[in-house]
């Protein structure tokens, strides 16, 4: 379906203040963010999403994390669904279960750090444990081996927005290097597999794993038991990996033992403002490394200030329709992460995050960047490499259809 975006209302693009902006395709109205620099943003309790496929190491880099020296009292929060009764078991604790309706009980852990498994990982329900407990710095939320990230990102991130007291600081995602390969390929037993097919029955494409949800929301990738490979392998792993997901930081791990914790694992803030050094891995075009999914980036001019709205058209259009706008045919595609750095002729900037459909875009002014400057689109998803992305681009800018 190709879409007439000028027919929907357009939603502000940027805001005076520069105050960040959630937009979402649901029909509920987003209240103004309120966040400004007096309101103690530190107040706030970061929440890292750990995930990665059963036995990649998830339970091993919590352990490692909670015995090392951070200063930090964590809340480690089990989503208690599939492998995370393993979990427990192998952290050396036992805590009752619960919904959000009932009191959580709460497992003193090393460090100070306190431990609880829960059904429900909304915020509210996180939000009312941490009033139970209070006077946590940090949360890291486990999630099962067959969690798909994209559906728990855009819960923290939105709510953030909307005044919560916890905002999401990242994905973590831990690969196993000997089984990674094969579950990208086959995909064997794994729950949520898509295999492409659309309601017309014909398939679109190949397989879409678990595997690749996980590392292509990813924020930091941890490609762990790299002891249990050759050179060689470990090689073919990081460049499958870096094909699908060219904006994480991806470290190589024997036990889940990262180098740094600080600023590389906890406190990333990996949905603030975008720098050009975030942007570094995403390699201009796209690579045929993997068939299902890929990391996709636009180069493209600075834009004139009539453009800006031209261009969230063209954001929200492919994010929200899964369509390309301006009139391009294309071939199915989704997209799961999106990040940017578009220069406005005039010295301005505008930052972009997005995860699924969930987007944002943040306008700031940038010393010394009136010249004529590239901007940097990077798409994480299936079927971002098709060349219709540029053209509809370009279409979009020009004021095509308007
Ligand atoms: N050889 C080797 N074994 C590891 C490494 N990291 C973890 N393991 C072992 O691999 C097994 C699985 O690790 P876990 O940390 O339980 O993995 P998990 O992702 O929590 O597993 P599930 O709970 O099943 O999803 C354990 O026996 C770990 O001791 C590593 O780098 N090398």
């Amino acid at each position: 379906m190709d879409t007439d975006a000028s027919d929907d209302e357009v939603p502000t693009l940027v805001q005076p203040d520069t105050t960040p902006q959630l937009a979402t395709n649901q029909d509920e109205e987003i209240p103004d963010l309120v966040s400004t620099s007096d309101d103690a943003p530190a107040a706030k309790v970061p929440i890292t999403i750990i995930t990665g496929y059963l036995g990649a190491g998830k339970t091993t880099l919590l352990n490692y994390i909670l015995t090392e020296q951070h200063g930090k009292k964590i809340a480690v929060i089990l989503n208690e669904f599939g492998d995370s009764i393993d979990i427990e078991k192998q952290l050396t604790v036992s805590a009752p279960t619960s919904t959000s309706a009932e009191p959580v009980s709460f497992v003193p852990l090393a460090n100070g750090c306190i431990c609880c498994s829960v059904k429900d990982v909304g915020v509210a329900a996180i939000e009312n444990l941490m009033e139970q407990q209070g006077g946590f710095d940090y949360i890291l939320l486990e999630t099962t081996g067959l969690a798909d990230p994209g559906n728990i990102a855009p819960i923290f991130w939105l709510d953030d927005g909307l005044g919560s007291s916890i905002f999401l600081d990242g994905i973590v995602t831990l690969v196993d290097a000997m089984n990674v390969l094969k579950s990208l390929d086959e995909g064997f037993g794994d729950e949520n597999r898509k295999d492409g097919s659309e309601e017309d029955g014909h398939a679109h494409g190949p397989l879409l794993t678990t595997a690749h949800l996980q590392i292509s929301h990813a924020d930091v990738i941890l490609i762990n038991k790299t002891d249990l490979v050759s050179p060689a392998h470990l090689a073919d792993v990081v460049a499958r990996i870096r094909a699908i997901n060219g904006l994480a930081r991806i470290e190589t791990t024997t036990k889940a033992q990262v180098p740094q914790l600080e600023g590389f694992l906890l406190d990333i803030h990996a949905y603030d403002a975008v720098t050009d050094a975030d942007l570094q891995f995403a390699a201009k075009g796209h690579s045929h490394l993997d068939a299902s999914i890929s990391t996709s980036t636009l180069l493209f001019p600075a834009l004139s200030p009539p453009q800006i709205q031209r261009f969230d058209i063209f954001l929200r259009t492919i994010l929200w329709d899964e369509t390309l706008p301006c009139g391009t045919p294309h071939e199915p595609f989704e997209i799961h992460r999106l990040k940017g750095r578009v220069p406005v002729q005039g010295g301005k900037v505008l930052l972009l995050q997005g995860v699924r459909n969930v987007y944002d875009v943040n306008e700031v002014e940038v010393e010394g960047s009136g010249g004529a400057q590239e901007a940097k689109l990077v798409l994480i998803g299936r079927g971002v490499g098709q060349e219709g992305f540029r053209g509809s681009l370009v279409a979009c800018l020009e004021g095509v259809g308007e």
